[in-house]
């Protein structure tokens, strides 16, 4: 069978901090993150498109726009939620650790969640370090 990816990369700002972490990381600082969503099919449109990279720009893309640019990601165990909730700081929480990691995987089933073909996401956290995930579904 023939298979087609695309890959569309959406850039974002975020801070975070980790918990149960004890390097630098368990403090308060941000990244300039850049994700890569690859999404995968068997066969192209009517125009030879797997997918049109506009539209990952235009659902995916919108979401992260409005749900993690400029926003503080943080797990819901983390005390600085009430904190910065109540001064109406922008926030994402998480059930788990915001690491590099469990932020590609909250994309990834964004990505499911819209319906999007997603085969594997990736988030570069700095120009040195990348996280993938691929889910099932
Ligand atoms: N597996 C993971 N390890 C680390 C994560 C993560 O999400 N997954 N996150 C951090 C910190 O949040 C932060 O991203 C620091 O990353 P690091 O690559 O150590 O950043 P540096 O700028 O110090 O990288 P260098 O290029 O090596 O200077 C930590 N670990
Ligand atoms: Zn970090």
């Amino acid at each position: 069978m023939e298979r087609f990816t695309v890959t569309k990369a959406l850039d974002f700002s975020y801070g975070h901090r980790l918990v149960r972490y004890t390097g630098k990381c368990r403090h308060l600082h941000g990244h300039n993150g850049l994700l890569e969503v690859v999404l995968e099919t068997d066969r192209l449109d009517e125009r030879g498109m797997a997918i049109d990279f506009s539209e990952i720009k235009d659902t995916l893309g919108k979401w992260v726009r409005e749900h993690l640019d400029h926003r503080m990601i943080l797990c819901r165990e983390d005390p600085l939620v009430p904190l910065l909730e109540k001064i109406g700081e922008p926030l994402y929480v998480m059930e788990d650790n915001p690491t590099a990691e469990n932020i590609a995987k909250e994309v990834w089933n964004k990505a499911a969640d819209q319906g999007l073909p997603v085969r594997e996401t990736r988030l570069w956290e700095t120009s040195t370090s990348l996280a993938s995930y691929r889910g099932s579904r």
